[in-house]
């Protein structure tokens, strides 16, 4: 595979307690280019995959440096306690990069690298990278589903993604791609996106919304004290589906949070609400595969960025291991 890395493994360090305390003592490494390493990887089990590339926001005309991204998460990952109910373990897989511009056959290599982890049985946690992992992820994820499948895609962004990419695929654009698949196919498209911001999405964009049926929460309904309706809309979008993919968009939070991404948020939401919404949905049982994308080191501060990212899927795993969900 050409644009596959193994991990670089001395990023996997942290206080040592000798007795499997901590992620970076529990981490097992596996090279997802090797067909039969798959089998290593169980039903019990978390999958990292880094999708090291920002051709998308460059060609967005947004700020580059997401290409260091997952190997920041993974610096940050590796410090937290492992939490993770007995028998589960977390991989990591490595990465697919995308040095050479040509980020649509990084998107097709991550895509067979997701369904090679789902048929595993494994949960994929993919960490970006720009948005347009999104693309890539959900091809992943309807190579292993049914066509009879409804996938429902949940977004906590500030922005929809559904710019059209007639002059070319970006950062975001992979909603309105995979929206415009979907009705050619004529195939049903659930896609709900949470915290989108009024001052970053023009009214193309809410037409485009409009258009592909997009349930969506506005910054001003995305709020906690709200939670109840918040709560309701979502469950009513996850009974919809049969399976749920998440993709967390950084740049949604406030940048307060998160400063370390290419288009920030002021006054984004907040890390504990989606925490709240994680659980509504990791105890729906539906989840199959999450991902985290948009962040740029370069603009962070004090590694904040990162280690909200490490919490997310540290609070994500810890979670799903707990629900006794079938996986
Ligand atoms: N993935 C990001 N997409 C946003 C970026 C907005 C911006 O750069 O200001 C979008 O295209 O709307
Ligand atoms: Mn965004
Ligand atoms: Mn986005």
């Amino acid at each position: 595979m050409k644009d596959y890395l193994s991990t670089d493994q001395s990023l996997w360090t942290g206080r040592v307690s000798g007795k499997d305390l901590y992620l970076h003592e529990t981490v097992r490494f596996v090279d997802l280019r090797d067909k039969d390493a798959y089998q290593t990887v169980g039903q019990t089990d978390f999958a990292l995959l880094g999708y090291a590339c920002d051709e998308g926001v460059r060609r967005n005309g947004g700020r580059t440096g997401a290409v260091e991204g997952p190997d920041h998460i993974r610096r940050q990952l590796a410090k937290l306690p492992n939490q993770l109910a007995e028998g589960y373990a977390l991989f990591d897989g490595g990465t697919i990069s995308c040095t050479d511009g040509n980020m649509e056959r990084a998107q097709n290599q991550l895509a067979d690298t997701v369904s090679g982890i789902l048929g595993q049985g494994a949960i994929p946690v993919l960490i970006g990278g720009g948005h347009d992992i999104a693309y890539g992820h959900y091809h992943g994820i309807r190579q292993r589903t049914s066509p009879k499948q409804n996938i429902g895609i949940l977004n906590f962004d500030a922005h929809f993604d559904l710019r059209p990419n007639e002059q070319g695929n970006n950062s975001g654009t992979p909603f309105y791609q995979l929206a415009r698949e979907a009705q050619k196919e004529g195939l049903p498209f659930h896609y709900m996106c949470l915290g989108i911001r009024k001052d970053a999405n023009d009214r193309a964009l809410y037409e485009n919304a409009r258009e592909f049926g997009v349930s969506y929460l506005e910054a001003e309904q995305f709020q906690p004290r709200h939670f109840e309706s918040v709560r309701r809309q979502l469950k009513s979008f996850m009974d919809k589906v049969d399976k749920l993919y998440v993709t967390i968009d950084l740049d949604g939070f406030s940048s307060a949070y998160a400063p370390g991404v290419s288009a920030a948020s002021p006054m984004g939401f907040s890390p504990q609400l989606v925490l709240d919404c994680l659980r509504e949905i990791v105890n729906s049982g539906k989840l199959i595969s999450l991902d985290i994308a948009e962040l740029n080191p370069a603009f962070d501060r004090d590694d904040q960025t990162a280690k909200l990212a490490a919490s997310l899927i540290h609070y994500a795993i810890t979670a799903i291991s707990y629900s006794n969900q079938e996986l």
